[in-house]
């Protein structure tokens, strides 16, 4: 198997979930979903988000860490895939948006020293959406704490991504933008990604055409 772990990200509202949970089941994969509905602190970070930004980003990190060090590492002895819809560093993008500078500088340091034990995904598949698409999606699933959610925010965290698949070209990223809203349940798009796993890419950022 040429990429054994992988990882599906994407912006807020982006149908990572749902597109993970479509290709885990096609693939046989194990499914490592990102555990926000248990976290506290996200409906209090939404109303206040100077206060409960730091605990968190905290939060995050440790129960992020915990389920990575558990799903991926010790189960690295097996051939099984591993697929994942957030990547390690999915908080730290976060946290560069979400914290003040002194904050960030502490939250970088304990990410270094946890996370350097973790492994990357061999392959991530970033699903870029028009932020238009992302309100959309985002209004539709109705989270009551996330009707603050505007437009410069998530401009923002994509930027975060962009900026971070600039700086480590050493990690494989395929953009890919969806043609259709539906895309998650779309056997086209399935096999689309299929075929893309059968390429042999080198490290870097590729932007790919959806045919
Ligand atoms: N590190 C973080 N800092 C602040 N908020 C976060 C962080 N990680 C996740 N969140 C929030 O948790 C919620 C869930 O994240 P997200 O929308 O990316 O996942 P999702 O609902 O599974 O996405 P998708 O629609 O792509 O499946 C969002 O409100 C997001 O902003």
């Amino acid at each position: 198997m040429k990429y054994r772990y992988i990882a599906i990200e994407g912006n807020i509202g982006a149908g990572k979930t749902t597109l993970s949970k479509q290709l885990s089941k096609r693939w046989d994969a194990r499914l490592v979903l990102e555990q926000f509905e248990d976290n506290p602190f996200l409906p209090a970070f939404y109303t206040n988000p100077e206060k409960y930004a730091f605990p968190l980003e905290m939060s995050f990190l440790a129960e992020r860490f915990q389920q990575l060090s558990r799903e991926v590492q010790q189960t690295e002895l097996f051939a099984e895939r591993i697929l994942a819809d957030y990547a390690p560093y999915k908080s730290l993008i976060f946290a560069g948006r979400t914290l003040d500078h002194a904050e960030y500088g502490v939250y970088k340091r304990m990410h270094q020293l946890l996370y350097t034990n973790l492994p990357n995904p061999d392959l991530v598949i970033y699903i870029h959406q028009p932020i238009e698409r992302l309100l959309l999606n985002i209004e539709k699933r109705g989270r009551a704490y996330e009707t603050t959610i505007d437009r410069k925010y998530l401009e923002e965290i994509e930027k975060g991504y962009f900026d971070f698949f600039r700086a480590r070209q050493d990690l494989i990223t395929l953009v890919v933008t969806p043609q259709s809203d539906n895309y998650a349940f779309d056997g086209n798009f399935h096999r689309f990604v299929d075929e893309l796993l059968e390429w042999n890419w080198s490290p870097g950022r590729h932007v790919v055409e959806v045919d």
